[in-house]
């Protein structure tokens, strides 16, 4: 909206420039038509050349700086002459009476409040501004929701059609009934009144009931839909989307967001529709009985449905405040309930309970507005609406007592008009709901449209894979932290069948590398191609099967150990199982376990313990007899005895796959066939193990740094 300061002063400046132009002008030519013109046209163009400096000197401040006062000046200067003009032609004396009266104070106040009027007016009807955009924008997505139903809601249109054409026959025949008393017509007139009621109003029931069943039943798929699209746009995001966007936002985007939305559409939906439907029904029976009245009324109408656009707008923002607040409030809580280990071992219980309060007291405080917001929009309505009514029943009034219409008429009139008051009042009402569904409707529209940043699938699954890797100067920041690179300018092999450790300090990159591999970031520059094709060439599926990893906190699912290991492969036999577990040296452990293969891991796999999860882990990468199998410190919580077991399986299949084996552990690294330093996101030394000592450098460090600290150990524990 133009601000008030800024109308003022084009009040102001209009003024001014048509008093001086007046004097100066008047002078030298006679009052006519052909001055009031061209006064007006160099006042505009006074106007419009001040708005235009204004805009540039006070760039960037709201003072004087809206488009809307160009348009506000052209309708000010241009209405007098304009009307002039017309009655001139149309009616001469009227005309020349303007143009004597042109220039006083009275007109000039007349013109502006005109020019006022229709500014709000202009408002109220075609949204304008970039806020206003985005809302309409999304109020069309919205409808869009319900475009795959199209067929049930003109179902639900006809019956609605029905049922309100229905409910207009009681004020006709109650007018009707007024009548017949008031002319002691036939009383035969009575009972097929009474009878034409009675079955009017039962069909009406009838539609709307079945009205109601359909519109609901729709809006319940409606909104079972939408979730399901919502949650399907989410899991299809980039890892990036998921590093940047807190999971309690997320969350609460498919929960509470998706059904506030759901909710407000439906019970806003259906009010807006059987109120609208009324409200045309009202119109045109009401515009059948007394025109003047009619148009009174709408034009009570239109300037009263400012009030609610303009707290319409404050409650949308609100709703969009309390939205991101309760995203903070469930963050807080999620963290706290995912961390409850580290939490209880610090003795933080009250701490984080504090952060919690202290968030829950922000939304308190957003939600107390909300609620003086609503109150203020429920009586400035109800005082619209009142003022309407008084209104219509005073201009009603006088129309009875200039008998222009018949004492039967005006009681259906009246009772027309209370329908018709209240259907406006229930509109007017319903107006800031819709703002809040679109407020809660902008975020989740935001997920449902956001594309994934990746590249497009890739179509290629050859039935021969080598499992050669290729870093070509990759460099990699993440999206958290785009100005520090993890990786910088990488080039190294992982040749076929062989294992290649990846060998470094804390920091150095080395689950970078692995996190690239999986294909979970895009590098930056660089490429990284898997037997010569880009790993972006290859097919989804294809490639999860043949790349598998286990980390070094592999993370389980609350279900069976038989179906943690045959996760993500569908229908497994349970010898391969068995054979996967084995070869992770699990199989013994889980038959200990009362209901062997069929006992629960637990949430996140809390029944287990570190090591039989990296067991299980390594045996669901084991049972998918992966190309390329990366195991990221998979075996650090494992004892020497079982290490060494699963060692000789990896290196007995070595022949078959390329595996990737990173750890701090040194006696585990120096039997790798290849061994690759990293430090500080950089390649620096490469070899197999008595290259690299001889080389003395940076492994040779590592090497002595742990050999020394584990001796130390040792000595401590004798001790
Ligand atoms: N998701 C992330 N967002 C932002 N920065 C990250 C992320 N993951 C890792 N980093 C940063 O990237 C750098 C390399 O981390 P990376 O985990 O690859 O090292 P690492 O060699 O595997 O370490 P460690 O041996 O301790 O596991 C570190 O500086 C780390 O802080």
């Amino acid at each position: 909206m133009v601000s008030f300061w800024s109308l003022c002063c084009l009040i102001g400046m209009d003024f001014a420039t048509f008093h001086i132009l007046r004097h100066v002008l008047s002078r030298y030519f006679p009052l006519s038509l052909a001055l009031a013109w061209g006064i007006a046209l160099a006042q505009l163009l006074i106007l419009a050349l001040v708005l235009l400096a204004g805009k540039s000197i006070f760039r960037g401040r709201s003072f004087l700086r809206e488009d809307k006062l160009l348009a506000s000046s052209i309708v000010s200067s241009l209405l007098v002459p304009s009307c002039a003009t017309w009655a001139v032609v149309f009616m001469p004396r009227t005309g020349a009476d303007l143009l004597h009266r042109w220039g006083h104070l009275d007109l000039f106040i007349c013109s502006h409040l005109i020019t006022l009027t229709s500014a709000l007016v202009w408002h109220q009807l075609f949204l304008s501004g970039e806020d206003e955009k985005g809302s309409s924008a999304s109020v069309w997505r919205l409808l869009a929701l319900l475009r795959p139903y199209s067929w049930r809601f003109l179902l639900v249109a006809v019956f609605l059609v029905l049922s309100s054409w229905g409910e207009m026959a009681l004020p006709a025949y109650t007018g009707r009934m007024a009548d017949w008393i008031h002319n002691k017509e036939d009383p035969s007139i009575f009972w097929t009144t009474i009878i034409t009621l009675a079955l009017i109003t039962i069909s009406s029931a009838v539609t709307e009931f079945v009205c109601d069943c359909i519109f609901n039943v729709t809006m319940s798929l409606v909104h079972t839909q939408s979730q399901g699209k919502l949650l399907f746009s989410i899991l299809k995001q980039d890892i990036t989307f998921f590093d940047t966007v807190p999971a309690g936002d997320i969350t609460s985007r498919v929960t509470s967001d998706i059904t506030a939305m759901s909710e407000a559409l439906s019970h806003t939906l259906s009010l807006l529709m059987w109120y609208a439907m009324r409200l045309a029904f009202l119109f045109i029976y009401m515009a059948g009985l007394s025109p003047k009245l009619t148009l009174f009324t709408v034009l009570c109408l239109l300037i009263i449905t400012i009030v609610p656009r303009l707290s319409g707008t404050y409650s949308q923002n609100l709703a969009v405040k309390i939205q991101g607040s309760l995203c903070e409030v469930n963050q807080v809580a999620m963290e706290t309930f995912s961390n409850m280990k580290t939490v209880r071992s610090f003795a933080n219980e009250e701490g984080e309970c504090q952060r919690y309060e202290g968030k829950l007291d922000a939304t308190y405080q957003l939600n107390k507005t909300e609620a003086l917001a609503y109150g203020w929009t429920l009586v400035a309505n109800s005082f619209s609406g009142l003022a309407l009514k008084v209104g219509i029943l005073y201009f009603g009034g006088r129309l009875v007592t200039n008998e222009e219409v018949s004492g039967g008429e005006l009681v259906s009139f009246v009772l027309y008009e209370l329908q018709f008051a209240s259907a406006v009042e229930t509109l007017l009402r319903t107006y800031p709901e819709v703002r809040k569904a679109v407020g809660s409707s902008q975020k989740v529209f935001e997920y449902m449209d956001r594309t994934p940043q990746k590249p497009p699938p890739g179509h290629l699954a050859p039935s021969i894979l080598q499992g050669h890797i290729q870093f070509q100067n990759v460099t990699f920041s993440y999206p958290k932290r785009p100005d520090v690179p993890a990786l910088q300018d990488v080039s190294f092999d992982i040749k076929p069948g062989v294992v290649t450790a990846l060998v470094g300090p804390c920091d150095a990159g080395k689950s970078t590398v692995v996190n690239l591999l999986l294909r979970l970031y895009e590098p930056q520059s660089g490429r990284i191609l898997l037997d010569n094709r880009p790993l972006a060439d290859y097919e989804n599926q294809y490639y999860r099967r043949k790349v598998s990893v286990v980390t070094q906190v592999p993370v389980l699912s609350s279900r069976t150990i038989k179906d943690n290991i045959s996760y993500g492969l569908g229908e497994t036999s349970l010898e391969s199982v068995q054979e996967a577990a084995k070869a992770s040296d699990a199989h013994d452990f889980i038959l200990q376990r009362p209901q062997g293969y069929q006992t629960g891991a637990g949430q996140r796999g809390e029944l287990l313990s570190g090591g039989q999860k990296q067991r299980v882990a390594l045996a669901r990468a084991l049972l998918r007899d992966p190309k390329v199998l990366i195991l990221d410190d998979a075996t650090s919580s494992l004892d020497t005895d079982t290490e060494l077991k699963i060692q000789e399986t990896l290196y007995s299949n070595a022949r078959r796959q390329t595996v990737l084996l990173i750890s701090h552990r040194m006696n585990v690294i120096e039997k790798a066939d290849h061994i690759l330093v990293l430090e500080g996101g950089q390649i620096i030394e490469s070899g197999n193990h008595e290259q690299l000592l001889a080389e003395r450098g940076s492994y040779w460090r590592l090497r002595n740094r742990q050999q020394s600290s584990f001796q130390r150990g040792e000595e401590q524990q004798m001790m």
